[in-house]
Formats: structure tokens, sequence, C-alpha cells
């Protein structure tokens, strides 16, 4: 409500300035605000390094609604890319949070030790720190940011099973998305990725073996689907779903691919599907769309990569 609403200011973990969304209470600021028109919330934990909070943790708060210290930094990005992230699937698609009932969205930074990932955990996402070498600040990243919150998206709609082949589709369809939100490249995580090292990425979606990622069907990796197998490789054979997604966003256009990628994912989908079926529900949203020549684009994007 208005007399809480509050507009803060932060550094992010990239030392870049913004401002912020939050919220007065008690004398203090919070990295908490709410979002229209269904008011959920977007609020933002720090976890403590895995100390002795479980999760989400303890508010982020300020008194003078300025997070400008070492520690918020994390707090800033994971709250303001949570805000942009809330804020691309309402303009572009009419869906409000996730699930489109204007769930709140929580996100813990300084998750666990030095830890090097990021997740969706079914109710909220988290963000680890990274060791300084292979991360920094995991929230740092709009793309992650997007990414995990994508895997909300796919847990309240295709809910794709999270190995084999649906759990790559899992995983190409939050990297597709956190390319429509980044859009600035076709890296995945550079902004945080070895931050002694420039220029590299966890992944490419345009050149997926640059990273040890297969781009073709013949290159499928067939890995355990255990926790050391990934399930089966859903991070490494997402190489080849990506590597159509580049070919389709290059033919057909960005705003297109993204109404057809949206479609796919909460129309036809379901929590099986293979990579043939995502070609088909793909070729089919196209066609409900644009018609059939943009569906043909797509189709020989899925040929290229040998998934018919
Ligand atoms: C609980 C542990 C497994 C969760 C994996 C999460 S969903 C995930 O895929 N995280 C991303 C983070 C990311 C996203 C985009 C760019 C960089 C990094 C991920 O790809 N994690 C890699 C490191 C992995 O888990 O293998
Ligand atoms: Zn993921």
């Amino acid at each position: 409500n208005k007399v809480h609403e509050a507009t803060g200011s932060g550094t992010g973990v990239l030392g870049d300035q913004k401002s912020l969304n939050t919220y007065y209470a008690n004398s203090t600021y919070y990295l908490y605000n709410v979002t229209k028109p269904m008011s959920g919330v977007i609020a933002t934990y720090d976890n403590n390094n895995g100390g002795q909070y479980s999760l989400p943790g303890y508010y982020v708060t300020d008194s003078g609604n300025t997070f400008y210290s070492e520690r918020q930094k994390a707090a800033v990005d994971a709250h303001y890319y949570a805000g942009e992230v809330f804020d691309y699937y309402y303009n572009n698609f009419n869906r409000e949070s996730y699930d489109g009932n204007g769930a709140d969205i929580v996100s813990s930074v300084h998750f666990g030790s030095n830890y090097n990932n990021a997740a969706w955990v079914g109710n909220q996402m988290i963000y680890g720190d990274g060791d300084g070498s292979t991360f920094t600040y995991l929230s740092g990243a709009d793309d992650i940011v997007a990414h995990e919150l994508t895997h909300a998206v796919t847990d309240t709609t295709a809910e794709l099973v999270y190995e084999n082949q649906s759990g790559a589709l899992n995983e190409s369809f939050s990297d597709v998305f956190g390319y429509f939100v980044d859009n600035e490249d076709w890296l995945m995580g550079e902004d945080v990725y070895t931050p002694g090292v420039p220029g590299d990425a966890l992944r490419s979606m345009s050149n997926p073996t640059q990273y040890d990622q297969p781009a073709h069907m013949d290159d499928y990796q067939d890995l355990p689907n255990t926790e050391q197998g990934d399930w089966g490789g859903v991070h490494i054979n997402s190489g080849i779903p990506n590597k159509a997604a580049y070919y389709t966003i290059n033919s057909i256009g960005q705003s297109k691919a993204e109404e057809i990628y949206y479609r796919a994912l909460t129309v036809y989908l379901t929590p099986n599907s293979t990579f043939s079926d995502a070609r088909q529900a793909l070729i089919q949203s196209a066609q409900d769309l644009y018609g059939s020549t943009t569906a043909n684009s797509v189709a020989s994007a899925w040929n290229n990569i040998g998934v018919y």
C-alpha cells in the first residue's frame, strides 16, 4: 500500500548503481515490494552463508534506504533482476508472476558456502556466492535470475521432468528465456562467470561446443539419470535445443520467437516431452500464431540439429 512504498538505491555485484523498490516499516527499509495488480510481493533475504538460518533467512534492510555495502550487493541484484523478470513476463505475456496468479517471488542470497550455483528450489530462488574463481555472486547476472525464475514458470505449466530429454528441455527453456531477458549476447552467465577471465561464459547458445556441450542430436550424451550424471546430462544436452533456439531466433526474430516459446511451454509441452515433441510444439505454436512460413523456419532450425 502507498504509505510503505519507497525507492531506494543500491550497488550491484558489478559495482553498478540501481534504483530499488523497497518497503518502509518500523523505521527501516526492506528489499521488499508489492507487485500489481494482485498484490504479490518480491522479497529478498540473506541466508547468512548457511549459518544458523534455514531458508529464506533474514530480510535485507537498511535504515537509510541505501544498499551500498559489499554484503548487500548480491541482494541488490537478486531483488532488482527479480523485478525485471516479473516485468518481462507481465509485459510480454500478461503473466503475473511465475504462476500467472501473483505468487510471491522470494530470493535468498549468500546461500551455502562458496556455492557455485543458483537454483529454483520449488518455492523460492537461492543464489550462491560462488568461490570467487569459478563464479562471483550468481545473482549478479540477469540471465541467471531469468533462468531460475523460468524454472518456476515451467513447474507451473509444462512441468518438464528434470531428467534426460525432458530435463534438458527444462534447462534449455530456462536458458532461452534467460536470453530473451538479457539478450545482449548468446552467452549464459558471462557477467559472473570467472571474474578473473573476461569474455568467457558457462554456456554459449550460438556455439554450445565452445563450452563442451553437444550442438547436434548425433552427439547426445547418454549419461546416467543420477545426481552425478547430472540427471542424464540436463546441463550438457541442453546445448542441442539451445542451438535450435539460436537458429530459430535468427531466422524469425526475437519477438516472434518469444511468443512461440511461451506458447509451446504453456500450451503444448507436457512433463515427459522429448526433443522431438518440443520440435512439434514449437512448429505448431508458430503455425497457430504466424502461419506456415514461420512454422517451416522452426522446422528447419530443428532439422539442422538433427531432431525430427
Ligand atoms: C540444485 C542444484 C541443481 C540446480 C541447477 C540449477 S536450476 C541451474 O541450472 N543453475 C544454473 C545456474 C546458471 C544459469 C545460467 C548461467 C550460469 C549459471 C546452471 O547452469 N548451473 C550449472 C552450474 C549446473 O548446475 O551444472
Ligand atoms: Zn536450471
